[in-house]
């Protein structure tokens, strides 16, 4: 049996990010740069009004202005303006030839087609967006490891990007196995319990953008969980499994697992709850069988498979750890870590009830996980504990 650092580091030296490709930018949201983007164009290709109101030359400022024509959003012809003459310009329009600023319409004062300004902060070159003045050609736009976050995706339309190159997340497989599970919705016969761990990890992994999860059901035959595994894996990037990863005589992953030729990295970790543990390898994919009861399915998650997945995408691990003041004492005896449903608000956190594996009532109430360390056996109120904050 390993240490929980003993087994977030072999998880860690076993990833290999996943091979970039290349998606159209509308999919694009949520997903990490592969490549740094350059701008092709200057943006804005022209020299923009960003007002409402007329366009002149800044020397004439002071002299009464002849109106000559206008220039509108996304007109395709171009004027040309002489000393003393001006010409009507919309937000977003290009600056007719021979202009360099715009002024408000609200500063003017018009009579016919004669203007005269009552604007004294105008300076040169007022209201106008030079070219480039976004971006220049050529000139870094985003870098590889950038978040594609709304604005991003905007940013990049707004310079023409169609495509980008990104770290795809990755294809998940779910495995549930157990002759015992029933689906909510059904009558429970004697002995049954309802499947719920495909739904917690479903939520959870949408919560991380991730809602394509196929789901397979395996019984407790090794037969049949070594041809489901074998399927998943020939499939997916990362194969989760829930039960039979203890040492009962219906629990097969552990041997389904290595007659697929995944390679076992560890398996038992010194924790609770989440003990059986099991973490293995095929080629680049990564395999985690999660011990069956929900509890334990979520705290695995969250401890070892949700950075796992951050990896493979290169993104931040949204599972944030902090320190925070115990609430109460707690005792536990020395020799595993115990991950706590806890409630943290403003620095302190709290222990929950029902902390037994195969309960989730009170991690359905919880928004973290409380740390206490393998060797110490007595936490007092009042003691920094480390606490990990769960996306919620
Ligand atoms: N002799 C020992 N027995 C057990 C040990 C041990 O060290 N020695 N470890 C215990 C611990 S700790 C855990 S955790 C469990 C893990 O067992 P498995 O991974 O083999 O899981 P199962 O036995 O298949 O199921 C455990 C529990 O969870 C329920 N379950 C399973 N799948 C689902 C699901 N999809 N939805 C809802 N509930 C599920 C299942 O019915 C069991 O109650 O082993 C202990 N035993
Ligand atoms: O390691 Mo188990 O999840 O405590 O019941």
């Amino acid at each position: 049996m390993i240490s929980v650092k003993a087994a977030k580091d072999l998880i860690s030296e076993n990833i290999t990010r996943l091979a970039p490709v290349v998606i159209n930018l509308e999919q694009a949201s949520g997903y990490v740069l592969a490549a740094d983007i350059y701008a092709r164009f200057d943006i804005p290709a022209f020299r923009q009004s960003s007002m409402d109101g007329y366009a002149l030359k800044f020397a004439d400022c002071e002299k009464e202005l002849q109106l000559i024509g206008e220039m509108a959003a996304g007109t395709s012809t171009n004027l040309t303006i002489n000393a003393g003459e001006t010409s009507r310009i919309f937000t977003g329009a290009p600056l007719p030839d021979g202009a360099d600023t715009v002024v408000m319409q609200e500063k003017i004062t018009r009579t016919g087609d004669k203007i005269t300004l009552q604007d004294t902060n105008l300076k040169s070159g007022s209201n106008v967006r030079g070219i480039g003045s976004e971006i220049a050609a050529g000139a870094l736009a985003m870098e590889k490891g950038d978040l594609l976050s709304p604005a991003a995706i905007g940013f990049l339309a707004g310079i023409g990007i169609t495509e980008v190159s990104v770290f795809p997340l990755p294809q998940i497989a779910l495995i549930v196995t157990g002759k015992e599970l029933q689906k909510p919705g059904e009558a429970l016969a004697f002995g049954q319990v309802y499947e719920s761990n495909s739904y917690s990890l479903a939520a959870a992994l949408k919560t991380e953008g991730i809602a394509d999860l196929t789901v397979y059901e395996a019984d407790d035959d090794l037969n049949i969980l070594q041809n489901v595994l074998q399927t998943a894996l020939d499939k997916h990037d990362l194969v989760l499994l829930t039960g039979g990863v203890s040492v009962g005589d219906y629990d097969f992953v552990i041997e389904a697992a290595k007659r697929c030729g995944v390679k076992q990295v560890f398996h038992k970790v010194k924790q609770k709850p989440g003990k059986p543990l099991y973490f293995g390898t095929y080629n680049q994919k990564l395999v985690f069988g999660l011990p069956g009861n929900p509890s334990s399915v979520l705290s695995c998650y969250y401890n070892y498979v949700l950075p796992a997945i951050k990896v493979l995408s290169l993104k931040s691990n949204p599972v944030t750890e902090v320190q925070a003041v115990l609430s109460h004492r707690y005792n536990k005896p020395a020799g595993l870590t115990h991950f706590l449903k806890g409630k943290y608000e403003n620095g302190k956190v709290s222990p929950l009830g029902a902390q037994e594996s195969y309960r989730l009532s009170s991690f359905a109430q919880s928004n973290c996980l409380i740390c206490l360390n393998e060797t110490q056996e007595n936490f007092e109120a009042g003691e920094t504990v480390t606490v990990l904050i769960l996306p919620q």
